[in-house]
């Protein structure tokens, strides 16, 4: 376990998405034609593993011992958590792509996180974007950095690629939620669910998005990660990090919604946390295009008041970034 400290775990995660384009429709120009040791030897690179996989149609979707990867024909993402080292990854996936599979280009990068609790923990570059920033433009052109949020308190930092990036369809959607409800999260101990599955069932999460293929584990004595498939190429990832002391909850999906209201209200009822950050990435052919005009003008949410809210306009996609906490009575 890349734990960060005799009494703390990092719950905020390092996420890196990776769009590729091939060469041709061939049977290897894909990434789920690589091996499984092949991606356990990537893995080790981040110190983290596989604890179970699961699949459908469209894609491969690990839980790891520190969150979750997703691998279908043309995007790798890999979301960790603790201490472990996600950057120090992505040359070596680019050289295993070219290697195994007949790579063209590199149509995309997302790599974003959530400031660390305590980035002194961190190891290397991961203490501190701007060395994350200065490793990633040592292997792309083209980069660009960001910062979203309040610098001083909480923020999100972002790099993707100054690219004409993905054409067909694409959005992501993401609550990042500290300060969490200690009833909500004594679901995700042993001391109350027996296993995954359980809590799954008990917390709710599986009415979020009914319908999920679910893989989820339980880690003892406490801590839960799940990701669902669903048909057509989506995914549901979420993480809980129950402790009191440094509780977080992570909930990413890429299922379209002209409105993530529903969504919303959805995860925070299960969750109920103190404070939370969204964020809406949409490119311009994604029914989510127009959702962000929405979010614009919601300065309370389900009794949250907004404390930040930023509008990004890049290439090919658009952006919200909106924190908002529960306000002290
Ligand atoms: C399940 S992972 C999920 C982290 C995720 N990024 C989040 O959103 O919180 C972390 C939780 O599992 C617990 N845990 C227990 N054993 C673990 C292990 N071997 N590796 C990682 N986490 C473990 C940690 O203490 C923490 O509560």
């Amino acid at each position: 376990m890349a734990s960060a400290g005799e009494s703390f775990f990092e719950g905020a995660e390092k996420l890196l998405e990776v769009w590729f384009e091939f060469d041709d429709d061939s049977l290897e120009s894909s990434l789920r034609s690589i091996d499984r040791k092949v991606w356990e030897d990537l893995l080790k690179v981040v110190k983290c593993e596989i604890i179970s996989r699961t699949a459908d149609e469209d894609m491969d979707a690990y839980v790891l011992s520190e969150s979750s990867m997703f691998v279908t024909k043309d995007r790798f993402i890999l979301k960790t958590c603790g201490t472990t080292t996600l950057l120090y990854a992505v040359k070596p996936l680019i050289k295993l792509v070219k290697e195994k599979c007949r790579l063209k280009q590199i149509l995309d990068i997302f790599y974003s996180r959530k400031n660390f609790s305590r980035p002194d923990l961190q190891i290397g570059m991961h203490r501190n974007f701007s060395d994350e920033v200065s490793h990633l433009d040592k292997q792309f052109r083209n980069g660009a950095a960001y910062s979203l949020g309040r610098i001083n308190q909480d923020c999100w930092y972002l790099y993707t690629l100054d690219n004409a990036g993905v054409e067909r369809p694409d959005q992501t959607f993401e609550l990042l939620m500290w300060d969490m409800c200690r009833e909500k999260m004594r679901v995700f101990t042993k001391d109350v669910s027996e296993n995954g599955l359980d809590a799954t069932k008990r917390s709710g999460i599986c009415d979020i998005i009914p319908g999920a293929k679910i893989d989820e584990f339980l880690f003892e004595p406490c801590g839960y990660s799940m990701n669902g498939l669903l048909p057509g190429g989506y995914y549901i990832t979420i993480h809980v990090t129950p402790e009191e002391e440094f509780s977080y909850v992570s909930f990413e999906s890429n299922v379209p919604r002209e409105s993530y209201d529903e969504l919303v209200k959805k995860v925070l009822e299960v969750f109920r946390p103190g404070k939370f950050l969204m964020t809406i990435f949409a490119n311009k052919a994604s029914v989510a295009k127009d959702c962000h005009k929405e979010i614009n003008d919601a300065e309370s949410l389900q009794g949250y008041v907004r404390q930040d809210h930023q509008f990004c306009i890049f290439k090919n996609y658009n952006l919200t970034y909106t924190m908002y906490s529960r306000p002290i009575l």
